[in-house]
This record gives structure tokens, C-alpha cells and sequence, in this order.
């Protein structure tokens, strides 16, 4: 297969893969040589898993693989009843390190491999950490961490430190986290694994392979939006299937944001194809705190393009949502993956969603990823003495 970085602002175009930006500053995207390709698989809805498409994912050596994607669609039958839509939950959280980063990582360190590479580095409001950390571990790369400190749950630290990166808070928020670590990783050599690379979103298209794989196209796919790269990569991924000729048409991106972390909700409610930064973003879904996505344009044009949308959630309808699901649906999901099912509810009520549609919510990380979390919302345990009569007390 044939490919090359392309800006998505002036449309240079670079042979060179060692790059994440433009020089005028634009994003970079793969664009494939659709004629040099050859399709080899199936949509057959079997043997799903990332590496399946291997024909459409932009490298060119054995890849660093810890058996990611597969991940459990699930027909969310009492969603469905309530909201008269047929919905679908894609539950990300069952990807190796519990978030659906191990798409991107599983490419984006293959890269690193292939140029030549020894360490890697990322900021992350968790999700991202873990996921490079596990990889790199794999692949015998370092991994360095920037994080926004004391503002990551616990779950999300735990694994990036065993798996063997340097953690390191800063006294600031993710947005500065992520200016910092661009430039230190251009000045030390760092392989940078966050969503600003395009080889890693190439690796998170194949969200939408996989579902389309399954149950052909839906209309509508809803997911959280923060640093803004998982939106843009599904919309690529539905894109070239219709480029290809796979499939027909594609379903209406639709983001969710948290209402104190709403940059794409604002610039979308303007018509606007960028943000005005949220200086001081703020919510119970820690992984989509996040003010100035690096992503915007790019998702922007996903929504736009796609005849998509975006909506804001508080964080009570996230914890709401985040409830449901686990009580209702047997799906455990971390509070920003919640923000689909609380944004869909929204788009129902609101009439933006038609009754008839199906709709893929994408459950984007793992209940277990943020355990203080749970115990806010539900509470601690109940604790009686070790007798029978305490126990039935309580029942
Ligand atoms: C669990 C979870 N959901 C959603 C998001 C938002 O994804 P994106 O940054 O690609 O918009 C992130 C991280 O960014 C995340 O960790
Ligand atoms: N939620 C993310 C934020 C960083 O996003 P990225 O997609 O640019 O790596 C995380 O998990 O760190």
C-alpha cells in the first residue's frame, strides 16, 4: 500500500514520516494511494482485531502487537427501549489496557520502530500514558510521561508506572502538559505518541472497520471528544471505506463534551471550523478535561463533512450515564466514556436523533480505570459485623 503525509490546511504533501505538523503549521493526515491497495479481507463481522486491515494501515514491518481491538459491540436493548432508537454500544474498555488508545499505540509504536527510534513520550490525562507505557514495555522502547498532577485517576498512574515509563506531574493542565512535551520530545529525540501524530490515528480508524464489519453502516456514531483525535480517525476510517467503495455512506459524527470542557461543542454551536481555547477546563471526566484539543480542525471537518454534531453533558448526566450502563447494561465504563450515552439521551430529547435511527455509542476506557470515581458515585461499602443476624440487617 501507498501513502504519504498530506496537510489538511495548504495540502503539501511529504514523503518524509518523521514529522507531526506542517511546515505551515497545519495537521498532517495519511493519505492512501487507494489504487495501490488490495483489500484482503473480509467484512464478514469474524477474527476482528486490529491487524486485520493490515492493508490499509500505513507500515511496513512486523508490528508491535498486544492483540488489541476485537472489541464487544453490544445491542443495548434497555437503552433501546428508552430512547426509541436502536443503540449499540462499542466497549473500548476491553482493549488490553482498557481504552481504545492501544489502536493508536499498537501503530504509532510500530513507527517509532521503524524509525529508528529508542524512547517515546506523550502527555495524557491517563488513558494515553498507559496505553504507550504498555507498548513501549513490549517493544523495549523508554517511555517518558507528562501529566497534569494530582488531576489523573488512580488506575491510569498505576499502569504507566508499572509498565515501566517516567511519570512526570506537572504543576499545570494538560493543554501545557502537551505544549511541553512537544517540545522537549523534538529536543531530546522522543518519538511523540499523542494524538497529534497521524500514524496513530491511522491505527484508531479502524473503530469504524470493525463496526462496519459487524453491522455494516449505522447513522449516527456518538463518542467523548477531548484532545479531539478519536473522532477524526473513526470519520477517516468510515471515509475510505466509501472511497474504496465498501460502503455507501457514512454515519453522522456526533461529539459529546463535557460542559466545562467544551471548545468543539462552542465552535460547532457557531459554525465555526476552530475553537476558542477553554483556558481552564474543569470536569468529573478527567480523561476529556481538556481546553484546547489539538485535533479541533480535524474534527470539525468530521463533523461537518459528515452532517454530525456536537453536545455538551454535565457532569451529573455523566454520572447518570456512567450508572446506567454499568446497572442497566452490565457495561463498565469510565466517566468520559459515559459522556456518549449522556450526549445520545440529549440528541434524543432535543429531536436531533430520529427515533428510527441506529446509533453506535463507543465506550471509549474501562470502569476499572478510575475506581475513586466509583466510590463518589456509589459510595463505600457497607461494613457489619462478621454474624449472619448483621448481614440479614442490612439485605
Ligand atoms: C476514556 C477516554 N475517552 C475519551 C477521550 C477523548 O478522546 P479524544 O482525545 O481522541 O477526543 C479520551 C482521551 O482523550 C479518553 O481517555
Ligand atoms: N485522554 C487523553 C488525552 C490525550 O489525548 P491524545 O489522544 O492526544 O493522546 C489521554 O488519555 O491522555
Amino acid at each position: 500500500m501507498e501513502y504519504y503525509l498530506r496537510c489538511i490546511d495548504c495540502g503539501k504533501k511529504y514523503e518524509r514520516e518523521d514529522i507531526y505538523t506542517c511546515e505551515c503549521g497545519g495537521l498532517l493526515e495519511v493519505a492512501i494511494d487507494f489504487d495501490s491497495v488490495e483489500i484482503d479481507f473480509k467484512f464478514d463481522g469474524n477474527e476482528l482485531r486490529v491487524w486485520k486491515y493490515r492493508c490499509l494501515l500505513p507500515v511496513k514491518r512486523e508490528p508491535v502487537s498486544l492483540k488489541e481491538g476485537g472489541t464487544p459491540l453490544y445491542h443495548a436493548t434497555k437503552l433501546a427501549e428508552e430512547l426509541g432508537c436502536k443503540v449499540y454500544v462499542k466497549h473500548e474498555g476491553a482493549n488490553p489496557s482498557g481504552s481504545f488508545k492501544d489502536r493508536g499505540m499498537t501503530v504509532g509504536v510500530t513507527k517509532a520502530i521503524e524509525l529508528g527510534r529508542n524512547a517515546v513520550a506523550c502527555a495524557s490525562t491517563g488513558n494515553t500514558s498507559a496505553s504507550m507505557a504498555m507498548y513501549a514495555a513490549k517493544a523495549g522502547l523508554k517511555a517518558y510521561v507528562l501529566l497534569p498532577a494530582g488531576k489523573v485517576a488512580l488506575g491510569k498512574v498505576a499502569q504507566a508506572l508499572m509498565h515501566g515509563a517516567k511519570v512526570i506531574g506537572i504543576r499545570g493542565n494538560f493543554d501545557e502538559a502537551l505544549a511541553l512535551v512537544r517540545k522537549i520530545s523534538e529536543e531530546e529525540g522522543f518519538y511523540l505518541l499523542n494524538s497529534v501524530n497521524p500514524f496513530r490515528l491511522e491505527g484508531q480508524k479502524t473503530i469504524a472497520y470493525e463496526i462496519v464489519d459487524e453491522i455494516g453502516t449505522p447513522d449516527r456514531v456518538v463518542l467523548p471528544v477531548g484532545n479531539a483525535g478519536n473522532i477524526s480517525a473513526i470519520y477517516k476510517g468510515f471515509k475510505e471505506l466509501k472511497e474504496l467503495g465498501l460502503i455507501d455512506s457514512i454515519p453522522k459524527m456526533s461529539g459529546v463534551q463535557a460542559e466545562g470542557a467544551n471548545p468543539i461543542y462552542k465552535a460547532v454551536m457557531e459554525c465555526r471550523e476552530d475553537i476558542d481555547p477553554v483556558l481552564k477546563p474543569e470536569t468529573v471526566a478527567t480523561a476529556i478535561r481538556i481546553g484546547q484539543p489539538v485535533n479541533a480542525k480535524k474534527a470539525l471537518r468530521a463533523i461537518y463533512e459528515s452532517n454530525g454534531t456536537a453536545v455538551q453533558v454535565s457532569d451529573e448526566e455523566i454520572i447518570r450515564a456512567q450508572k446506567d450502563l454499568a446497572a442497566k447494561e452490565g457495561i463498565g465504563v469510565e466517566p468520559a466514556s459515559a459522556a456518549s450515552v449522556a450526549g445520545l439521551r440529549k440528541l434524543v430529547a432535543e429531536g436531533v436523533v430520529e427515533r428510527d435511527e441506529t446509533v453506535v455509542c463507543i465506550t471509549t476506557g474501562h470502569l476499572l480505570k478510575d475506581p475513586e470515581a466509583v466510590i463518589r458515585a456509589c459510595g463505600q461499602p457497607i461494613e457489619v459485623d462478621a454474624s449472619l443476624e448483621a448481614i440479614r440487617a442490612v439485605l
